[in-house]
């Protein structure tokens, strides 16, 4: 499969700070990637680098084989904030990329019946069709992010990031938006690209996930999940394959964390 994504050789510094140094990462057209790795390590960083909001100090970012230099606009973006504004319907919510994005907005009203239809759509997959004309302040947080997400593909990017897009909800309503979020991917199958501190999660929802390591951060494995069917579910969680690598990506993070005159001397006293 060819690749919608590849950064080859990529620096970042901000200043004297080097963020990432040496990332190579490819991600397949239509494939979901994750990236995790410990705090402060530059997967913000790689998201921007992505995007193209953040140019490389050196290296390429290569989206469909060609090298970006500047803003990329087949993404849709979301974040750990929902950031729904608060005197919009949910739909209207959903429909705001459209009416302030070229080329939509220029076909805004013309094409509002079809778009508000693209919308509902949307909502009716994360199972909030009946909760178009409801405020924000009258949805849960967890549905706050159902349309964040619809939100973010009402364009219908072909790349969706998404940077910790469920860590600021509780457990239960966290794993139901994986399912929510396995769905959409299911059915609409565009290229995905999660920014984690979850290993389940990385591990249910990708198909490929990348531990970085310690700033400046690079790409130090890349672990295939494509072994777990899906539609994952419940049964996922309880294969002791998914354990295992959910314990070894834990491992390599650790370790990534110690500094180094600790792994040095973690190192020297292992037989
Ligand atoms: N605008 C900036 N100016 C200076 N340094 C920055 C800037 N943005 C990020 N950094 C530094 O670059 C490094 C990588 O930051 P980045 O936000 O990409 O990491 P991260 O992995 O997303 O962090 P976290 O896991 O805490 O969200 C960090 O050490 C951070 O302090």
């Amino acid at each position: 499969m060819k690749n919608l994504v590849e950064l080859v050789n990529v620096s970042l510094s901000y200043g004297k700070t080097l963020a990432v140094s040496d990332l190579n990462m490819t991600v397949a057209a239509g494939s979901f990637a994750a990236v995790v790795g410990p705090s402060g390590c530059g997967k913000s960083s790689l998201m921007k680098l992505v995007t193209g909001l953040m140019p490389a100090t050196s290296g390429s970012v290569l989206i469909d084989e060609k090298e970006i230099d500047g803003p990329v606009n087949i993404v849709g973006m979301a974040f750990q904030n929902p950031n729904l504004l608060p005197w919009r319907t949910t739909l209207e919510n959903v429909l705001l990329p459209l009416e302030v994005v070229r080329p939509e907005r220029h076909q805004f009203r013309a094409k509002r019946k079809e778009f508000v239809e693209r919308a509902m759509d949307l909502l009716r997959i994360v199972g909030l069709d009946s909760f178009a004309d409801h405020y924000p302040w009258q949805l849960s947080g967890g549905m706050q992010q159902r349309v964040s997400l619809c939100r973010s593909l009402i364009h219908q990017p072909r790349l969706l990031m998404l940077d910790e897009p469920f860590g600021a909800l509780d457990a239960f309503t966290r794993e139901e938006l994986w399912d929510v979020l396995q769905t959409i991917w299911l059915e609409r199958k565009f290229t995905a690209i999660l920014v984690t501190h979850d290993l389940r999660e990385a591990l249910y929802l990708a198909d490929k996930v990348h531990v970085m390591s310690n700033r400046p951060g690079r790409v130090v494995r890349s672990v295939d999940t494509t072994e777990f069917a899906r539609p994952r579910d419940e049964h996922t969680f309880i294969d002791p394959k998914f354990n295992e690598n959910v314990m070894e990506l834990r491992a390599e993070i650790r370790a990534q964390r110690l500094p180094v005159d600790i792994k040095t001397t973690t190192a020297e006293t292992t037989p």
